[in-house]
């Protein structure tokens, strides 16, 4: 690295104590200063995310004149389209905005004040679909994003998942459950993916006294999702607004607790802003079979939607609530947005990408 223009902070102090190790590290000086004056030396967040809706509203939400955005996208050629989308959509021209193309399986070296990671597929086909990835995104990609957060003294966020709890024995799941997860199945490398994570979270955050976040998110939904998500919110809203039967998996009776996005992102936002490390649970208590959904979503566009049943998928989690008292109480979060109203901007956006209407959404949802 002695050539390269990515320098870090801290490089000199480690180089000449000759620090490799966690207990020696001390490449921290800025986040010592107060968050004000972080704010005002102009600080810069780093999203590393596979595109998708979460990351369109964090960006948005994140952009002010004060704060420079850099965003990186694990690399994958479906997505790419959907990087451009965002940045050309709603930041072309941004001079606080600035797209990377990285896989987050290599490591990178910027110099960055805070970490959103949130690189990884999140729905299940997709997830599945190159299990090797996945994991390999969820352990190696964690570790380099990490690396970087020690080398330049740097925040790190880690969005964790509901799936660390497996199919629960708990319910509602509160953050001291450890879950009940299958590290054989279909799912693991998803589940035991983040689990891994997680880990490596808290041994940076012990070993190298890094400052950590770790959000657990549960089911999310909202404008930008992929239209091909291949997730239960993003399948039925799609299948009922192009006139298909809604595919209920198994006998409809698993449940969900469904968020919507820009809840998520103001919780992830408070996560990273606050003091408390977490693991937090980042969801909606509301509470649904997929049969009810389908209900609320033939309610919100077509009463006479057909529901058509197919066989479940390997492992599926029969119930999934969060205990959110933890987040209540330390962040002072809670969702806003109840299923029956963040449904219907959904539907809006939806329709226009489907059908091509020309009126344009932002990314929370607002037009
Ligand atoms: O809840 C969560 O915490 C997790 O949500 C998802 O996992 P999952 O809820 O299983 O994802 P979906 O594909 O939306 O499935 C939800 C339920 O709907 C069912 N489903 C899915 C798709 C469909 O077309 N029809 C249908 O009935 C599934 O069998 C499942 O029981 C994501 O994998 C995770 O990123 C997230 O953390």
């Amino acid at each position: 690295m002695a050539s390269s223009e990515l320098t870090y902070r801290g490089q000199q102090a480690a180089a000449a104590d000759g620090a490799h190790g966690p207990a020696e590290s001390k490449p921290r000086t800025r986040q010592q200063l107060p968050q004000p004056l972080r704010y005002v030396l102009g600080e810069q967040r780093l999203v590393f995310s596979l595109v998708g809706m979460a990351l369109a509203t964090l960006v948005f939400l994140l952009l002010s004149p004060s704060t420079t955005t850099t965003t990186s996208s694990s690399s994958s050629v479906a997505h790419l389209a959907a990087v451009g989308l965002v940045s050309r959509q709603y930041h072309a021209g941004n001079p606080n905005f600035e797209m990377i193309r990285h896989d987050v399986v290599e490591p990178i070296l910027l110099e960055v004040d805070q970490i959103y990671h949130l690189a990884c597929p999140a729905s299940p086909v997709h997830y599945k679909f190159n299990p090797v990835k996945t994991i390999k995104t969820n352990v190696v990609g964690t570790l380099n994003m990490l690396g970087l957060a020690k080398r330049v003294g740097a925040r790190f966020l880690l969005t964790s998942t509901s799936e660390v709890y497996g199919d629960p024995l708990q319910h509602p799941q509160v953050e001291t459950y450890w879950g009940n997860v299958n590290p054989i199945g279909v799912r693991s490398c998803y589940d035991e993916g983040k689990r891994t994570a997680e880990t490596l979270t808290m041994d940076y955050h012990r070993g190298a006294n890094l400052e950590v976040r770790i959000a657990r998110i549960f089911n999310t939904y909202g404008p930008r999702m992929c239209i091909d998500d291949g997730r239960v919110v993003s399948n039925f809203v799609a299948q009922a607004l192009r006139k298909e039967p809604l595919t209920v998996y198994g006998d409809g009776k698993q449940t969900r607790s469904f968020q919507y996005v820009s809840d998520l992102v103001e919780g992830l936002m408070k996560l990273m802003e606050g003091e408390h490390v977490g693991p937090f649970n980042l969801g909606n208590p509301g509470e649904f079979t997929m049969l009810e959904l389908a209900k609320v979503v033939q309610d919100t566009i077509d009463p006479n939607a057909r529901i058509e049943f197919r066989a479940n998928t390997a492992d599926d989690p029969h119930k999934r609530k969060p205990d959110i008292t933890k987040a209540k109480e330390l962040l002072g979060w809670e969702p806003k947005v109840a299923l029956r109203n963040g449904l219907p901007l959904m539907v809006q956006d939806f329709r226009t990408r489907i059908f091509g209407d020309q009126k344009q959404q932002q990314p929370d949802g607002s037009e």
